[in-house]
């Protein structure tokens, strides 16, 4: 059934401008129709409907933005992560939501108290939209704002009991470089091989098991923070938080953040600003200054095994147009040629 046009829109609401020649398509692969939205928030006490809109830049789920009497809402459904892995996620965001940080809070069911609902078939969630949008070309406040909730996110998380590894760790990073690697021509391919067995060494090392960990994002690109001005209204897009070091999720911050995007270069005063706003919560351990310059390469390893993977191997190719892999490699030869040190 073709869902009813009355409050019905899609339309375009954000695109990264980043990496012009692998856009993210479109993102509303099931379409949640206005009978579906009225039944889901009446089951969920959320108010009446006055407009449903599908929202364009997800490359993984569809998502909608529900306006209500009461609010507006995100209602998510997931097309990839299972049943079995979302608790882990939508307890995680309504642990930290309690704790105070800005993220979004998922919304239970009235009669069941579930978070983890079903809607056309799908899990789903309803989460609280967060104002703002994101900051695309950060300077070195935005940065500061990232790395100081970064840091309390992290505290906040300590006391958070469920267990998920990060699905995207170096397990991951071993089963999936021998698939990627055929694709690649001969210097790739030796420096993919290369940095793995690094990461690899970097890994049995005491250091890397003195790291603190806990909860993690592990996504904390641009996408996935919004502003309100200069003003951080929250984090978002926690479906690939896990278990992980801290200092991991630093990095990924850093290497998005905190470089030139023609170039991946280290950009020194948008990395200080981060860097300095989040010791001033939690200052960094000696383990987490020795492997400093070791995470910012396994955080640029993770994205761009993740970025071959997707480009090479597409698993539904209608879901995903696939971002740029040679990023990541700009990124990783620049942390080998460059090695920043805190030391
Ligand atoms: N809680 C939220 N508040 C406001 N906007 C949101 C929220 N969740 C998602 N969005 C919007 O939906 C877009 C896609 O969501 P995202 O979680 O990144 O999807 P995907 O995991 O499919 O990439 C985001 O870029 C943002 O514009
Ligand atoms: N940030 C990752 C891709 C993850 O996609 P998201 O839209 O769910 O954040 C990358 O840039 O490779």
């Amino acid at each position: 059934m073709p869902p009813s046009t009355a409050l019905l829109h899609i339309e375009p609401d954000y695109l990264t401008g980043i990496e012009p020649a692998f856009f993210p398509i479109m993102a509303v692969f099931t379409e949640v129709s206005e009978k579906d939205a009225r039944d889901l928030l009446r089951r969920l006490s959320l108010g009446t409907l006055t407009g449903l809109r599908g929202i364009q830049g997800g490359i993984e789920n569809t998502n909608y933005f529900l306006s209500t009497d009461q609010g507006e809402w995100v209602l998510t459904l997931f097309e990839r992560l299972s049943a079995e892995q979302l608790p882990f996620y939508l307890y995680l965001m309504k642990h930290l939501a309690q704790a105070g940080i800005p993220v979004p809070d998922p919304q239970a069911e009235t009669r069941s108290g579930d978070i983890l609902l079903k809607v056309c078939g799908k899990p789903a969630a309803i989460v609280n939209r967060l104002a703002g949008k994101s900051q695309l070309a950060p300077q070195p406040v935005h940065c500061a704002a990232v790395g100081d909730m970064l840091a309390r996110m992290h505290l906040a998380g300590q006391s958070y009991e469920r267990q998920q590894p990060n699905l995207r760790g170096l397990p991951w990073w071993n089963e999936t470089t021998p698939v990627v690697l055929p694709h690649l021509e001969q210097p790739e391919a030796a420096m993919l091989r290369s940095e793995l067995a690094y990461q690899n060494h970097v890994a049995a090392s005491a250091a890397y098991a003195a790291l603190p960990r806990g909860p993690v994002h592990a996504d904390l690109f641009r996408d996935n923070v919004m502003f309100d001005d200069d003003k951080l209204t929250g984090f978002f897009d926690f479906y690939f938080a896990g278990v992980d070091t801290w200092l991991f999720d630093l990095a990924v911050c850093l290497n998005d953040w905190c470089i030139d995007h023609a170039t991946g270069a280290h950009l020194e005063a948008h990395a200080k600003a981060m860097l300095d706003a989040y010791q001033a919560v939690r200052p960094l351990t000696a383990a987490e200054r020795e492997l400093f310059n070791a995470q910012l390469r396994a955080a640029a390893l993770r994205f761009w095994v993740s970025r071959l993977w997707d480009f090479h191997l597409p698993r539904e190719a209608a879901l995903l147009t696939p971002h740029d892999p040679t990023h990541f490699e700009r990124v990783l030869k620049q942390r080998i040629a460059h090695p920043q040190s805190l030391a």
